[in-house]
């Protein structure tokens, strides 16, 4: 697996406000959008291209267009619906599917409560997106959710990440091709499994408590 950890002021500094108990929630809202624009660039280096014939006005060339069949984008619902428009911005020609999935407070045991996902994912590179990789349980769920469908390639985007949960997405991918991104590698979890110093709850502070 590999594993990539930002390391720009940029991307620091809007972490910073994020992490803010003070933020707003339409800050909030506009800064994971910002910072997922701001990973996508990262997360998309190995993005597949083919070659692309076109005439400029001055002359022909040869450019890239993305191959098909086109990447996929998975949020992960709730929080990462929240990173989805940052990333579209990246690559608007993607395809996006949905995974809803909740983690039990308590047991800490993620499950899936919403699947909009193509029936086969073969040949497919998936980008899922998440805020927050805690025990790393959710996400790993999700990876093998994903190569279970048939995509040879999955790269997970998060905005904070755990030493612990880095493990576990380790664990998860075994030899398969799986890239990690992460705004920032947090130094760990607290007695509720929440990522230490990390912003909270990510879903409450994007779109309030209702689902509780
Ligand atoms: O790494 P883990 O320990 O599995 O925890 C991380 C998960 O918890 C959060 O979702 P949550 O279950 O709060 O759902 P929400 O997005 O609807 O708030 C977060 O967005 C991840 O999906
Ligand atoms: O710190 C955490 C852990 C899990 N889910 C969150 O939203 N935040
Ligand atoms: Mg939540």
């Amino acid at each position: 697996m590999r594993v990539f950890v930002a390391d720009h002021p940029l991307i620091t500094h809007k972490l910073t406000v994020l992490r803010d108990t003070k933020t707003s929630q339409p800050t909030f809202r506009l800064l994971i959008e910002e910072l997922m624009t701001l990973l996508a660039y990262e997360a998309t280096r190995e993005v597949r291209v083919e070659p692309h014939a076109i005439e400029t006005p001055v002359a022909p060339t040869t450019g890239v267009k993305l191959s098909e069949p086109l990447p996929l984008i998975v949020p992960i619902l709730r929080a990462g619906l929240g990173m989805l428009e940052g990333m579209v911005k990246l690559v608007p020609t993607a395809e996006v599917g949905f995974l809803g999935m909740a983690r039990d407070e308590e047991t800490l045991q993620p499950t899936t409560y919403a699947e909009r996902l193509p029936e086969s994912l073969a040949g497919r590179q998936c980008f899922v997106l998440d805020p927050m990789l805690a025990t790393g349980g959710s996400l790993a769920a999700a990876i093998k959710f994903l190569f279970d469908r048939g995509a040879d390639d999955v790269t997970a985007i998060c905005v904070l990440g755990t030493p612990e949960g880095v493990e576990a997405i380790e664990q998860a991918a075994g030899d398969r091709e799986v890239t990690l991104v992460l705004g920032a590698l947090d130094d760990g979890l607290n007695e509720q499994a929440y990522i230490v110093p990390g912003l909270g709850d990510a879903g409450d502070r994007l779109y309030g408590t209702a689902g509780d």
